[in-house]
């Protein structure tokens, strides 16, 4: 495609600069000719989401490519991030579109229900025309590339619509999909990690999870980190339906392996993740907590919800994150993530030890900050978080 970059959009307003891809923030993945094996068609095949797993996974691998389409055009320039406390990009938008447009297409019989990080406000604003015919161009590529939807060719006003689907407040009734169309916006521009991060809301319990990580090596990132220079593979789909296991794939194949949670007991032997950015989580926190339990590794920073899927099959075995006071964390932040390593086998609780609650709306309502791990080491975890916290922030 040909690279034009023009806008970098920063919330609230949208500004045209050097970058057309710019528009403000992201994470996401795709291989559309992913098929499940039929060993495990047959282990899904008696649960009551296939069709939404179907369907998600389908969502979630045409928006990995069209932030894979974007990520590539943005490296390719000149364009560096810009240091926006909330960066969007041409693909945020245009996953979160396609995963909109792409789920009503697949589940036309349901009732639509779409909690998602953006909306089209600043699309519509003057100015910002270009931009959403930009993505509207990407969105149809896309469709376009896979073959499907062939009927049919979106507007800048369907590509409009599709994105403000996502306003839902989800809730503990029915059932409500939860989208961040690309977590990790930071990691993306910079050209690291990102995720494209889909659940599925039952009752207010999260039922199903997809986690597109685009630029996540197939094989361990322990002690690693998410540079480029990582040899190997990258591109790798976690999903998870409520007690089926948590499996993965690369984004290019079909054949899925079960993962599960490190069985580390010993916290000297264990390695854990943390935020890259440290305005998202506070790192002198998580270090003392970390030296509390002797985990003697340094901690490995990736952005996004890869965190999560890094968990589930091991590479690392803890994952701290501590927002600075103040900060209200979202549900698509964390819902994906969530019950991908809780069916590997994990942990995912706030920082005093209580379950999360996806079924209060848009926000997920915290003490203090989310901690990740596996069966053995929560209850040493707890202890170490609740003594760093009272020694290290008394304000807390
Ligand atoms: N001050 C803050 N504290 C904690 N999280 C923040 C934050 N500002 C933004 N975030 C969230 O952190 C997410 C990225 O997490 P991580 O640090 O693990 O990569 C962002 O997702 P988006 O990139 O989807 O906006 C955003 O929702
Ligand atoms: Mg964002
Ligand atoms: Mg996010
Ligand atoms: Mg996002």
């Amino acid at each position: 495609m040909s690279v034009n970059f023009v806008s970098i959009i920063a919330k609230p307003k949208i500004t045209i600069t050097t970058n057309p891809f710019l528009v403000s923030s992201p994470l996401l993945f795709f291989s559309n000719k992913t098929k499940m094996k039929p060993s495990i068609l047959t282990a899904f095949s008696s649960m009551s989401y296939d069709k939404e797993l179907a369907a998600a996974k389908k969502a979630a691998s045409l928006a990995a490519r069209l932030c894979q389409k974007v990520q590539k055009a943005i490296l390719q320039s000149d364009v560096q991030s810009k240091s926006d406390k909330s960066p969007v990009t041409v693909a945020d938008y245009g996953s979160q579109a396609l995963v909109s447009y792409v789920l009503q297409r697949e589940l036309p019989s349901e009732l639509f229900s779409l909690v998602a990080e953006e909306d089209s406000e600043d699309l519509r604003k003057d100015g910002a025309q270009e931009t959403l015919e930009r993505i509207t161009k990407l969105v149809n590529d896309i469709l376009a590339s896979d073959g499907s939807y062939s009927d049919s060719i979106l507007s800048a006003d369907d590509v409009v619509k599709a994105i403000d689907c996502g306003k839902s407040e989800g809730g503990s009734r029915g059932r409500h999909w939860v989208l961040d169309p690309i977590d990790g916006t930071k990691g993306f521009l910079r050209g690291d990690q990102y995720a494209i991060a889909l659940a599925l809301l039952d009752e207010g319990t999260v039922v199903l999870g997809v986690l597109a990580c685009p630029n996540l090596p197939l094989t361990s990132i322990a002690g690693g980190g998410s540079h480029h220079s990582l040899p190997g593979e990258v591109g790798c789909l976690f999903f998870s339906v409520a007690g089926g296991g948590t499996y993965m794939h690369s984004l290019d194949s079909s054949s899925a392996v079960k993962v599960q949670v490190s069985s580390i007991d010993n916290p000297e032997e264990a390695s854990f993740f943390e935020s890259y950015e440290a305005a998202h989580s506070m790192h002198d926190l998580s270090s003392s907590i970390a030296k509390k339990l002797g985990v003697k590794a340094p901690p490995v920073r990736i952005d996004s919800q890869a965190k999560y899927g890094a968990l589930s099959r091991g590479d690392g075995v803890i994952y701290l994150r501590f927002p600075h006071k103040g900060y209200r964390e979202k549900i698509w932040d964390h819902a994906a993530g969530y019950i991908v390593v809780a069916e590997a086998g994990g942990v995912v609780t706030d920082a005093a030890g209580n379950p999360l609650d996806f079924s209060k709306g848009r926000y997920l309502d915290l003490d203090t900050g989310i901690i990740v791990t596996n069966q053995k080491l929560m209850p040493s975890l707890l202890k170490a978080v609740r003594e760093s916290i009272e020694e290290k922030v008394p304000s807390l």
